[in-house]
């Protein structure tokens, strides 16, 4: 089959389902000169992440990228085949910063990150125009500051709008890969790049973000031939041996892909609640009754060392509704809705010759609404996950999981390319979201109507709300 280019550059996704509906879950589409494996169905993404797993984990490294990221593409483990090096950062990422031994010593940074967001919040002006997914941005900046140089926000030169916009920029041309006439004509690369060339050219956009910590590492790398062993991130990658451009190109991915995609998830889930305001009041409630029930026990046990406002990541086992809510939050807005996948060797995928070298795609936001699998597929009902009536095949129940093992819903994706960050992202996400809540009464800016909260996306990489939410809060009493 072949398709228009224009058309799939504005919203991939969409267009992609919307071909899927017609054709089947399993396309093979011809983009410009070169076919590409769509898969649109639970099924099919099962038989690619987890039946041909080993065969179809591979990147494609498009012309554009080629062009515009000399230098630094080598050094990628977003980007990297699955090898030693890629499997050296992910070991890397999971015994230092991601994995469940650093989750638990670094609850407490979270907790700290987290009330600073609130404490922030609290002292601007009520009635002041809020951009919820600015907030919570810089909230997983500072996280990421504190994390990998410890230090905060301020020991970075760039300010967190400045380095959302070009994080933005960075997931943008990388999502857009693939899309470009660009990287289906090669001459045209050579002719034009592989996008914009003006100030915001990824190249220039990366070597912006990277300016805004390099100070930190040349100063690291002179205290540590004095000093020794220290014990944040970057200290770990230095006793490595890493190269600064090596460092750069690490941390500049854990960032992007950390912190965008946390604070678009947060960025849906409050439109949805703002759109459906049975389910704030619920998850209000919930988070009244759950926080009451801990102060209790900690009065019991004369334990006052806590504030008992605050949301703690004890409560969040507790948290039913609000799990729900982010369940449905996934399932409708996943914050990277293709999976970018390629043929590392030629394989049978459900009948069909897989040739090595081609792109394979799984269009998990088409997964999440497919009306297969789902009733009512675009109506936000955290209920379904709450809920053990399956009668009909088509309501989910309360044991769908996304840690990659129900493909029905799979945000972070599952097999061996799997989202290295979910375990962090299980946390900051329902505790940054619990905790905006909890705090304060949202509501919409002056004039502003619920139906008049759109909720469309621009594409890249991630999926971002376009209009980004603006709300007006208040302190809660
Ligand atoms: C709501 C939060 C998040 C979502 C929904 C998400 C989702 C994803 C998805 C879908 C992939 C691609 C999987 C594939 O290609 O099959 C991915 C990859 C990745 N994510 Fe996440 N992610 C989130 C948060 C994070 C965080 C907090 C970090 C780290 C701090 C992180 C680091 C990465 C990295 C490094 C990769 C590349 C893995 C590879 O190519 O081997 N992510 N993520």
């Amino acid at each position: 089959m072949a398709c228009n280019l224009r058309a799939l550059m504005h919203a991939p996704h969409s267009t992609l389902a919307h071909l899927a509906q017609t054709h089947g879950p399993l396309i093979s589409l011809r983009l410009g000169q070169h076919q590409t494996i769509i898969a649109s169905s639970s099924t099919t993404a099962e038989s690619i992440l987890k039946t041909h797993d080993r065969d179809l984990s591979g990147r494609v490294i498009h012309p554009s990228y080629q062009y515009h990221l000399r230098g630094f593409i080598e050094h990628s483990l977003v980007w990297s085949q699955p090898n030693d090096q890629w499997r050296k950062l992910r070991r890397i990422l999971h015994s230092e910063l991601l994995g469940q031994r650093m989750m638990k010593a670094q609850a407490w940074i979270r907790e700290k990150k987290v009330v600073e967001m609130v404490n922030g919040l609290k002292e601007r002006k009520e009635g002041g125009v809020v951009d919820v997914g600015q907030v919570v941005f810089e909230t997983m900046l500072s996280l990421f500051c504190e994390l990998v140089f410890s230090c905060g926000l301020d020991g970075l030169e760039m300010s967190g709008s400045e380095l959302k916009k070009d994080v933005w920029r960075f997931m943008e041309f990388m999502g857009k890969g693939g899309f470009r006439m660009q990287d289906h004509v090669p001459f045209l690369v050579k002719l034009f790049g592989g996008g914009k060339r003006d100030n915001n050219s990824v190249g220039l956009v990366m070597n912006r973000v990277i300016r805004s910590w390099e100070g930190i590492i040349t100063r690291r790398r002179s205290m540590r031939s004095e000093s020794g062993r220290g014990s944040d991130f970057l200290d770990i990658l230095l006793g490595c041996g890493y190269s600064d451009i090596e460092i750069n190109v690490f941390l500049l991915e854990i960032l992007a892909a950390g912190t965008d995609t946390t604070a678009t998830t947060i960025e849906w889930a409050m439109s949805e609640l703002i759109k459906h305001p049975k389910s704030m009041s619920k998850l209000n409630q919930e988070l009244q009754q759950v926080v009451l029930l801990h102060q209790e026990q900690q009065e019991q046990n004369q334990d006052c060392s806590k504030d008992v406002q605050i949301i703690r990541e004890s409560h969040l086992p507790h948290l039913h509704h609000l799990h729900a809510c982010i369940n449905e939050t996934f399932r409708l807005h996943p914050p990277a809705p293709l999976l970018p996948h390629y043929a590392l060797n030629s394989c049978q995928l459900m009948g069909y010759e897989i040739p090595k070298g081609y792109p394979v795609i799984v269009n998990i936001w088409a997964i999440g609404r497919d009306p297969e699998v789902w009733k009512n597929p675009l109506e936000f009902l955290p209920e379904r996950f709450c809920s053990n009536e399956d009668k009909e095949g088509y309501w989910c129940n309360n044991k769908v999981e996304y840690n990659g093992s129900d493909f029905r819903l799979i945000p972070f994706g599952s097999g061996r390319r799997m989202c290295p960050g979910i375990g962090l992202a299980e946390k900051v996400v329902p505790l940054i979201l619990a905790s905006l809540v909890h705090g304060f009464e949202w509501r919409l800016t002056d004039g502003m109507e619920l139906e008049d909260v759109q909720m469309n996306a621009k594409f890249g990489l991630t999926m971002k709300k376009d209009p980004p939410l603006l709300l007006l809060h208040k302190v809660k009493n």
